[in-house]
This record gives C-alpha cells, structure tokens and sequence, in this order.
C-alpha cells in the first residue's frame, strides 16, 4: 500500500510562560497513522478542546513543524518543503477548510473574486472563460454553479452556503486530501448534514481523502471510516468509526461517547440522524 499521508511519531511541544517561569506543553505526543493513496477515506480526529487536534492539522497543512517525527505527504517529508514552487504544488494537493466560513471570506470582496484567483493561482489558467469554467466545475461539485454565486458577497449567504463556497474553493487545485478543521461547528445545526454528506460524496466521485476535525461525536459518529480520539496530546483510541464511537474501550472515549450516544448502533443511529436534523 502506497501512503497518501503518513505521520510517524509526531511530537509537538510549545514552551509556554514567561522567562522565568516557562515550561513545555506536550500538545501533541508521538502520533503516527496512515492513510492509503489507493482507498480515500474520512479520517477523523476527535477531542475536546486542547486535546491537540488543530496542532496536528496545522502540521499536515505544513504551517507548523513537529519537535521530533515526521509528516510525509505522497512520499515528501512536509517539513522539508521549502520553495515557494514546491510549496504551491504540496498546498494543490492538500487543502484546508477552516472553522469558520465567515472569516474565510472579506466581506467587501466578492466570493467569486477568490475562486477565480485559485483558478489563476492553482492551475495558472489565464483567460477568463477558463477561470469561470473551472469556477463553476467546482461550485458544482458542491452543489452550487458560477450563475448564483457570481456577484455576491459573503453576508448575502448563510454560514452553510459560505462553507460549501470554501469547499469548492479548495477543489479548484485538485486535491488530494482536504483537512477540514470543525467545519461545521459554526454551521446550523440544521445544514451540518448537508455539509458532512458533502465530504462523502467527495469521497466517493472525486476520490479525496478527508481529514475531519471535529468535538462533535454524532457527525463524526456518521461520516467517518476511521477515527482517533485524542486526549491531551495523545491518541488515546483509533480503528474503524463504528467499532470506536459504537463501543469506545478507553475510559476517555467512554466518556466522551456514553454522553452523547447509546451503545446501541441502532438507537445511536436514530439519535444522530435526529441531531443531525436539528430536532435535538
Ligand atoms: N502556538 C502555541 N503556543 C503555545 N501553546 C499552543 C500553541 N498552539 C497550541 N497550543 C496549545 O497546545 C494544546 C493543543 O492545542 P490545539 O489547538 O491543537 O487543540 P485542539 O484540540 O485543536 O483544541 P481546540 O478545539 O480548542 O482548537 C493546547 O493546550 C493549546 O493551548
């Protein structure tokens, strides 16, 4: 098996306080996986906040490096991407969605101004009906076209419709793996479905692999093949979704699943899909 992204042993310690008093911070501690570059799959990180889930984003994406371990993304040490050349090729193929669609997106720019530019910046088409084309072959991958976008700006849209905008945004380059960090957590709770139902499709007609960062265990619970639940810098469970949030082992886990859902499947089930809904 081929690795679309692997980390092996990764730490990430922060010296925190002031001169005289500082000390380390172990945010993230020694985390490896892997994901296949043949079989792309919704891979998910769960914590709660703290735990060390947009450290170990950041690092994948290449803006933070890690104190010891290494981060490989399709064979290339991240860490050692240093070219801008190099680096637009890597950023190409992973792309990041960010919390919160609303600051993702000026609200004096129009939204269409920032898929044309990653159309030029990305694919280095130049004229105009190339952008739009490209432009309007991503927004339709998610559910949206160049003709209702066009014009308009960031508070004429609602946070869900914004959220797709960014996810089309981060299709133009053709990427490989989208690290998606709590991108529905400022979504209403009504549309979180239609987002997360998004990054399947994407899954299975594009072939991207997804990294979804989230707290929330009834999204994660639905969408997601593997998960790794991450407890103050560590991994302190992983393997398939079902098996991990249905029947959590570490007492972490326990805790964190047996708030939210019963260890029925079905009834879990039921209770996600009416969360998910918004009727709870
Ligand atoms: N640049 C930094 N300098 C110092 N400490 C940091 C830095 N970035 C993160 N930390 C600390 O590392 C730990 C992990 O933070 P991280 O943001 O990765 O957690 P998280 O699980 O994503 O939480 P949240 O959902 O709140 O963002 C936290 O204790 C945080 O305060």
């Amino acid at each position: 098996m081929s690795a679309l992204l692997e980390l092996d042993r990764v730490n990430k310690d922060y010296r925190i306080g002031g001169f005289l008093d500082s000390s380390i911070l172990h945010a993230v501690k020694n985390v490896s996986f892997t994901l296949s570059a043949e079989k792309p799959e919704i891979f998910t990180i769960v914590g709660e906040s703290g735990s060390g889930k947009t450290t170990t984003a950041r690092m994948i994406l290449g803006n933070e490096t890690p104190t010891s371990g290494t981060l490989r993304f399709m064979g290339q040490d991240i860490a050692g991407i240093r070219s801008r050349a190099d680096r637009l090729k890597f950023m190409a193929k992973a792309q990041p969605i960010f919390q919160n669609p609303f600051e993702a997106f000026n609200p004096l720019t129009t939204l269409d101004y920032y898929l044309y530019s990653t159309a030029r910046r990305f694919l280095g088409i130049k004229d105009r009906g190339g952008v739009e084309a490209a432009t309007d072959k991503a927004l339709n991958h998610v559910g949206l076209s160049l003709a209702e976008v066009r014009g308009r700006y960031s508070h004429e849209l609602s946070g869900g419709q914004l959220q797709r905008i960014a996810v089309a945004r981060a299709l133009i380059p053709g990427p490989r793996l989208i690290v998606a960090d709590e991108p529905v957590s400022m979504v209403d709770a009504s549309l979180r479905m239609s987002i997360v139902n998004l990054f399947r499709e994407l899954r299975d007609t594009l072939g991207v692999s997804i990294i979804y960062i989230t707290h929330d265990l009834s999204t994660a619970y639905y969408i997601s093949d593997r998960v790794i639940i991450m407890h103050r810098g560590d991994v302190v469970e992983a393997g398939d979704a079902q098996s991990v949030l249905g029947n959590p082992q570490h007492e972490y886990s326990r805790a964190l699943s047996g708030a939210v859902l019963p260890p029925d499947p079905e009834e879990a089930r039921q209770i996600i899909e009416r969360r998910m809904a918004g009727a709870v």
